[in-house]
This record gives structure tokens, C-alpha cells and sequence, in this order.
């Protein structure tokens, strides 16, 4: 099966249309989509949780750079517009720090606003729209280039891990780590997937787990602290996760909880593959140490819902992402081919391509 959901759609004309984002809040009780019309309800949608996943992330902020220019070129002039632009890629960046598909989206829309200087405003506004849509569309298709690349190194009968929601939901509508389960499966390789993450955030509970059901992938959900559990009696052949950024070194920042799946990896002799498209690489980051972590809200940790499951006051931290070090990583599967250590010098041919 070559198709999963998307979580982005653009409804309508170009001129009276509207964005609609699958609300990731919701799921899996209720499949809500919500509409948004300008930039701000967008990067709200965006910091707020309704959209996530480091490629889906810069698909929605793309669409926002557009809905700016076409309110903006309702009274403005094109260079007028062009200046104004600023403050919404300064606004759309600040929503999360860690996916750097964001800050690549906006560079993307940025370097087309630029290259467009011979466009009239409503011209302008169409090339913009169209541009969100190549990467949107491009994401899918590169997905579906590692979800090929990913499963050929898989065993026959493969028990799989993986952490975090990376699917179709994750991304332009196939996913990255989830994408090569999804190749697996087609294939007829993939035995089983385990999928976690059920805290703090519960995106494997709330979101994989409704992926993998929905397109009939065999998967049983574990707690996070299953995992040492399973790969001790034999049941995990490989870890595969995606990731928010990877650097110049390939260490690679993800789903709080990815660090020690790496190390129980090591441990057990487990290959532990990152799935990353090359608009995941910060080439300029040169270790993982420059990885800006997301701090999240003390409530995500103390309740669940609206249901309190910890003394009130008591102290939280909530990092949202860990970074693991690139010895312990198998492989980075992009769309451009398997790389492998040494990762510096190997990851580096990607940027020259
Ligand atoms: C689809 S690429 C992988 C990551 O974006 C994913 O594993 C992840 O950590 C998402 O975090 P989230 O906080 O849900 O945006």
C-alpha cells in the first residue's frame, strides 16, 4: 500500500481557499480537521500540537509563508509584501526549535520570494502557493525512495521498533521511519512492528498505533519501558526511528526516549536505523550539542487529558527530544541512499548532491 493519510490539505481556490490540518489533539477519538486562513492560525496550529512531525512541520509553515503573501497582496505591493514576509518567517520559526525542516521550509519560501522578483503580487502569491506544494508533494516522494531503501535491510519476518508517530501523519503522507514499516509490509517482509512512545506525549499510543491499524500493519503497543523487555527475549531484529534534525556528525535529535532505545540497541546487538530526508540534515550544526531541546509544559508530564496523575506542585522536567550520538547509529536511510559511518565526510557528500 503506497498510500497513507496525509495531514495537510488545501481546500478551494487559490484566492478564497483555506488550509485544513488533520488535529493530531484529537486522534485517535475523533478525526477533526481544522481550518486555518492565515499565518498565525498556523503557527499557532503548529506550536499548539495539531500539526507535528519535523517534515509536517515545514509542509504547514510553506503554506503559511503562501497565506501571508495572499492577504498581504490584497493591499500591498509586491516589495511591499516582500519586506513584510519577514516578520512571518520570524513569527512561523519561533513556534518549535528542533525540527529543522521548519527553518529549511522558510529558507525555501524565502530563496522563491527572492528569485521571483519579476512576479506581480497576485503572481507572486501563485508561485508561493505552488512552492508549498512542491514540498509538500516532494516529502511524499522521497519517503517512498527510503521506505524502498529501508526495507531492503530488513530480514525476512522482521520484528520491528519503532518510537514516536513518523507516518503519514508525521510528514507529506507516507512517513520516514514508518514509511520503511509501511515498505516492509508491502513487501511481505515485516513480521510484526512494536510501537511505543506512550509517554509523555503518547504519540506511538495515540497516532501509530491508529496508522499501523488503519492500513492492517500487525503491531502490538508497549510501554516505552517494554522495550529492554522485548529485545532480551529475542522479539526485536531492529529499532527504527525518524528524526527532527540531524547534524554535520550524525548525531541525531528525536523523540525523547530514542537515546536509551540506542543504547539498549548497542546492548543487544540491535541495528538501530534513523530514517531522515535530506531537508532533516542541518549541515551547519556540527554535533549534536548545538541541537536546540524543546522544553516542554510541566502539565503534559503531570496529567493525562485533563486527569492529574501527579501530586499538585510537584517539580517536572520535559525535555521533548534527546540527542543520540552517532556511534550509536546503524545507518541514516534518506532519500539519496544508506549512509554509514564514517558519517561526517559521508553525510557531507548529500549536501553536494
Ligand atoms: C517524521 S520524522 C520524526 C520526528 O519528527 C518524530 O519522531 C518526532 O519526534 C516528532 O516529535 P513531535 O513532538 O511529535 O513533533
Amino acid at each position: 500500500m503506497e498510500t497513507a493519510v496525509a495531514p495537510v490539505q488545501w481546500v478551494g481556490a487559490l484566492d478564497r481557499g483555506h488550509l485544513k490540518m488533520l488535529d493530531q489533539r484529537l486522534l485517535p477519538a475523533e478525526e477533526h480537521w481544522h481550518e486555518m486562513s492565515t499565518y498565525a492560525e498556523v503557527a499557532d496550529g503548529i506550536r499548539d500540537m495539531v500539526i507535528r512531525g519535523a517534515p509536517a512541520i515545514g509542509i504547514a509553515a510553506a503554506y503559511g509563508v503562501a497565506l501571508a503573501a495572499r492577504v498581504l497582496a490584497v493591499e500591498a505591493e509586491r516589495d511591499e509584501i516582500e519586506e513584510k514576509l519577514e516578520d512571518v518567517y520570524d513569527h512561523l520559526s519561533k513556534t518549535r526549535p528542533t525540527a529543522v525542516n521548519l527553518f529549511w521550509a522558510i529558507e525555501r519560501m524565502k530563496r522563491t520570494v527572492a528569485e521571483s522578483s519579476e512576479l506581480d503580487a497576485p503572481a507572486l502569491v501563485a508561485r508561493l502557493f505552488e512552492e508549498a506544494e512542491a514540498i509538500f508533494t516532494e516529502d511524499r516522494d522521497n519517503n517512498l525512495r527510503m521506505g524502498r531503501l529501508g526495507a531492503d535491510l530488513l530480514p525476512e519476518g522482521a520484528k520491528v521498533l519503532t518510537h514516536c508517530n513518523t507516518g503519514g501523519l508525521a510528514t507529506g503522507g507516507y512517513g520516514t521511519a514508518l514509511g520503511i514499516i509501511r515498505a516492509a509490509h508491502a513487501a511481505g517482509k515485516l513480521e510484526h512492528v512494536w510501537v511505543d512512545e506512550t509517554r509523555p506525549y503518547l504519540q506511538g499510543a495515540r497516532l501509530t498505533a491508529w496508522e499501523c491499524m488503519k492500513d492492517e500493519i500487525p503491531c502490538t503497543l508497549i510501554t516505552d519501558s517494554m522495550a529492554a523487555h522485548f529485545m532480551k527475549e529475542g522479539e526485536v531484529d531492529a529499532v527504527i526511528v525518524g528524526t527532527d534534525r540531524v547534524v554535520a556528525n550524525g548525531d541525531i535529535a528525536n523523540k525523547i526516549g530514542t537515546y536509551g532505545l540506542a543504547v539498549l540497541c548497542k546492548h543487544h546487538g540491535i541495528p538501530f536505523y534513523v530514517a531522515a530526508p535530506v531537508s532533516t540534515i542541518d549541515f551547519e550544526a556540527q554535533s549534536g550539542d548545538e541541537i536546540p531541546i524543546e522544553q516542554r509544559s510541566a502539565r503534559e508530564v503531570t496529567h493525562i487529558k485533563e486527569q492529574a496523575i501527579a501530586p499538585e506542585g510537584v517539580q517536572v522536567a520535559h525535555p521533548a527530544f534527546d540527542v543520540t550520538p552517532n556511534t550509536l547509529v546503524t545507518a541514516i536511510i534518506t532519500e539519496e541512499g544508506v549512509v554509514e559511518a564514517p558519517y561526517r565526510p559521508n553525510l557531507a557528500k548529500l549536501r553536494e548532491s
